[in-house]
C-alpha cells in the first residue's frame, strides 16, 4: 500500500506536519510519499491520500484547493484524510467557550466532505515566526500597515507532535483494518 501525503505550506509549518504524518505512517509499515501539492501530477499510483494545507483567513491555500479540484475524480475513488495547520497560540478554548480547533476549521473541510470520501479531518495548531520574510501580496501589504498586524500574531511553534502522530497512527490502523468485503 502506497500513501500520498500532499500539502500546501507558505512558511514551512504545514510541511513539517506533513513530514511527521508521513514518517509516522512509514514507521507503522505503510510507505508514504510526502510532497507539496504543486509537485504532484498524478495520484493514481497511491492507495490513499492525506491532504493538508496551512489556513489563512479561514481558508486553505489556493494551491491545495486547486489540487483537490484538479484530482477530484481520482481522489473520490480513494480514502482521503484532510488536515489543516493553524490556529496559533496555546488557548484551546475561545472566550465563548468554543473549541478553537472547531471555530478555525477551514471552509474547505465542508466543501470537500461532499465531493470526496473523506474518512477523517483534523485541525492542528500551527507555527508562526514574525521574523520570517513576508510571502505573497497580502503579507507584503500587511507588513507595511501601521500597527504591524503580522508582528502582533501569536509567535511560536504550537504544533502538537503527539497529537499529529496519534492522528497518523489512527489512519494507519484504519487502512490496515480488513475491509468488509475481505471479512
Ligand atoms: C496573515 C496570517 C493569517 C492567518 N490566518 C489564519 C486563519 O484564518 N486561521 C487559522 O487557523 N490560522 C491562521 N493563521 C495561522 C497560520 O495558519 C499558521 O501560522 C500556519 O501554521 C502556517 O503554516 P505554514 O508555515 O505552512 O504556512 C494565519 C497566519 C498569518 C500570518
Amino acid at each position: 500500500m502506497n500513501i500520498l501525503v500532499a500539502y500546501a505550506s507558505k512558511h514551512g509549518a504545514t510541511a513539517g506536519i506533513a513530514e511527521r504524518i508521513g514518517s509516522t505512517l512509514s514507521a507503522a509499515g505503510l510507505p508514504a510519499t510526502v510532497k507539496p501539492v504543486d509537485e504532484i501530477d498524478d495520484v493514481t499510483a497511491y492507495d490513499a491520500v492525506v491532504l493538508g494545507s496551512a489556513a489563512y483567513t479561514l481558508h486553505w491555500m489556493k494551491e491545495a484547493t486547486a489540487f483537490a479540484k484538479r484530482h477530484e475524480t481520482e481522489l473520490a475513488e480513494r480514502p482521503v484524510w484532510l488536515f489543516s495547520s493553524g490556529p496559533l497560540g496555546t488557548e484551546t478554548v475561545d472566550k465563548e467557550g468554543r473549541d478553537v480547533r472547531e471555530t478555525t476549521q477551514p471552509k474547505e473541510f465542508e466543501k470537500f466532505a461532499d465531493l470526496l470520501h473523506v474518512r477523517g479531518e483534523r485541525v492542528f495548531f500551527g507555527a508562526w515566526d514574525p521574523a520570517s520574510p513576508p510571502v505573497g501580496a497580502m503579507e507584503k501589504m500587511m507588513s507595511h500597515l501601521p500597527g504591524k498586524p503580522l508582528a502582533s500574531m501569536p509567535a511560536g511553534d504550537f504544533r502538537d507532535w503527539e497529537d499529529i502522530e496519534a492522528w497518523a497512527r489512527g489512519i494507519a490502523d484504519e487502512l490496515r483494518a480488513p475491509g468488509p468485503e475481505r471479512g
